[in-house]
This record gives C-alpha cells, sequence and structure tokens, in this order.
C-alpha cells in the first residue's frame, strides 16, 4: 500500500477528533465523505503531518512522515481555497513554486512543463492568476501540487463552487492522475461527484471511520438492500401505494418516492399502480446511493422528507 493509517488518534488541545483510524490506500481515486465536522481536514493535516497524531501512525511508502521529513515530499496537498500570488502568472506561480521546492533548474522546467500538460493548462500560462475562473484556479492549484512529483495528492474539496463542466473536466484530470499511478484521496460533499469519482468512498463520521466500499456497497451496508423508485403519475398515487403497504414521500418536484425490496417488488408495484390506474408516466430509480448513505450518517431518517436537499448539490 502507498498509504497507510494504523490506529490513528488525533485531535486539538487534548481534545480528541480522530478516534482508531485505520486505513490503506494504492493507486486510484478515494473519496473522503463526511457530515460538518467529522474529521476530514483533521485527517488530511495529520496524512501531511501537518498535525502530529497522539497515538497509531501513518506510513507512506513506508516511511513515517512525522519522523522522516524526507516522506513529506512524497505528499502534496491543496486546500479548499486555491493558494495562488494573484498577481503573478500562472506560468510565473509554477515557476516560483519549483523554485520554493529547490528543484534543479532542469527538473524545474521539466516538472513545470509536465504539469501543464496533465492539468491541460497551455491557454492559461500567460494569464494572471488572479484573473482565473474557480475551476482554472483549481487546475493550477492542482498542477502546482504536482511539481514535487508526489505518488500522494490530498485533495481538500476540489470541486466546491465549480459548475458541472468544470467538475467534469477535473473529474477527467483526476482521472488521468490516477491512471498515472497516483493515491489520490479527494474530501467532498458532493454526492454526485462523490459517486461518479470514486473507485471507493470512506465515510468518516465523528472521528471514526463509518465505512468504506464502493457507492453501491456502502449503501448495502449502511442503508440496507432497498431500492427507492421516483413515480409521475396523471393522479397523486399516495393513497394507493399505503393501501399496498408503502409510505411514501413527495420530492420537490411533486415526484413520489418509494422504496422496494428489490428489482422484483418494483416491478410489482408498477404492474399494480398500473391496474389500479393511477397513469403511470415516469417510474425511475431515484438516483445518487451516497446521497442515502449521507442522510443515514447524519442521522436523518431516510424516509424523512429531507431528500431533495442534496438535488440541489
Ligand atoms: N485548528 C483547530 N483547533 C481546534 N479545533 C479544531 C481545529 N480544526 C478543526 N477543529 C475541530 O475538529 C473537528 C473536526 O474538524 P474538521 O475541520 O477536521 O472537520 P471536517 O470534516 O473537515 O469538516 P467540514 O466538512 O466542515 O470541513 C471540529 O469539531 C472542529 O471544530
Amino acid at each position: 500500500m502507498v498509504l497507510s493509517v494504523e490506529d490513528v488518534c488525533a485531535g486539538y488541545r487534548g481534545r480528541s477528533v480522530l478516534t482508531d483510524v485505520n486505513l490503506d490506500f494504492g493507486p486510484g481515486v478515494h473519496i473522503l465523505l463526511g457530515p460538518n465536522g467529522a474529521g476530514k481536514t483533521t485527517l488530511f493535516r495529520v496524512l501531511a503531518a501537518v498535525l502530529r497524531p497522539t497515538s497509531g501512525r501513518v506510513l507512506i511508502a513506508g516511511l513515517d512522515p512525522h519522523h522522516d521529513p524526507s516522506a513529506k515530499r512524497l505528499v502534496s496537498v491543496t486546500a479548499h481555497r486555491p493558494a495562488l500570488s494573484p498577481q503573478l502568472t500562472v506560468g510565473g506561480n509554477l515557476g516560483y513554486w519549483a523554485r520554493v521546492l529547490d528543484l534543479p533548474v532542469v527538473l524545474r522546467k521539466q516538472r513545470v512543463a509536465a504539469a501543464v500538460s496533465a492539468l491541460h493548462l497551455h491557454d492559461l500560462v500567460a494569464c494572471k492568476a488572479g484573473t482565473l475562473s474557480r475551476g482554472q484556479a483549481q487546475r493550477v492549484a492542482l498542477a502546482k501540487a504536482l511539481l514535487s512529483d508526489p505518488p500522494v495528492l490530498l485533495l481538500d474539496e476540489p470541486t466546491t463552487g465549480m459548475d458541472p463542466a468544470a467538475t467534469a473536466d477535473l473529474r477527467e484530470r483526476l482521472r488521468g492522475l490516477a491512471a498515472d499511478g497516483r493515491t489520490i484521496i479527494a474530501s467532498t460533499h458532493n454526492m454526485s461527484e462523490a459517486q461518479a469519482l470514486a473507485d471507493d468512498v470512506t465515510l468518516l463520521s465523528s472521528g471514526h471511520i463509518a465505512g468504506r466500499g464502493t457507492p453501491a456497497e456502502l449503501r448495502e451496508q449502511m442503508v440496507g438492500r432497498g431500492i427507492r423508485l421516483r413515480i409521475r403519475a396523471r393522479l397523486d398515487p399516495t393513497d394507493v401505494l399505503r393501501g399496498l403497504g408503502h409510505e411514501s414521500l413527495h420530492d420537490r418536484d411533486g415526484a413520489v418516492l418509494v422504496e422496494v425490496a428489490d428489482d422484483s417488488g418494483a416491478e410489482t408495484l408498477i404492474e399494480e399502480l398500473a391496474r389500479q390506474g393511477v397513469g403511470l408516466r415516469e417510474v425511475a430509480h431515484s438516483g445518487n446511493a451516497l446521497e442515502e448513505v449521507f442522510l443515514h450518517l447524519d442521522g436523518q431518517s431516510r424516509h424523512q422528507p429531507t431528500y431533495q436537499a442534496w438535488d440541489q448539490q
């Protein structure tokens, strides 16, 4: 494994935040998901050797960055807000950072060129960083993080505030970096993004690991196997559904959400609704497994009509 977290506990001024965290990460894109205050940034600080654990250890390629400074170079972190000098051009920012890293001159040029190429920044090299959009600035921040050629990248909420096109573009860049063998760990609050990007998702809740797996595995582990259907019909099917033993709720768009045990339960229900003449217009699987896991984690019942909030992500 490229990165291992072994029995890590950590916190601030005697207050415990992370408890007995055990994780292994290899090459790929890993998503760290958890409610506000769960400890995601704190875990990043421990991994980047900014915050020393109170017990346990971190190993990066077999080295503990809290005891071996050379291991710190194996990890780069990008913060939620890209830290760039607004008056310098993109090329200037990257060149400046390459000097801060104390890279030999020849290597500096190579690394800047490789980072520009990996993040498709050719058209932006001469632009002042202060004029970039959020998505562009985030790509430059990622290029900056690549200058030390680290095997591990930690990205704190990299897509927050980006529009869908910029998000999709960054997703493609991250996939490319993972395909090159890098280990990328990104925290996000965006469920669709996590679902689209993740090789696996680690759920952090109140400072401990609440689950890990693909979105579908996590949903099954934490919420159960049921399928949530989104139904549109000419007549409100709520009463018919209740008569069939199904509680339902309405989402923001007026569709009805109902849970069934499995595909066969879904088929039976659809046939019954059609037979009872509600005028079915659309029946669809309601979407994102991680939304349901997140709601479950957050202590909210999946039967409460809070579902809509995540549609707005
Ligand atoms: N520098 C600090 N000093 C003291 N307490 C802190 C510090 N940073 C974070 N905390 C506390 O540690 C807990 C976890 O915070 P952390 O920022 O790691 O969570 P998070 O999962 O990243 O949250 P968010 O999703 O809101 O960014 C919170 O209760 C927070 O108040």
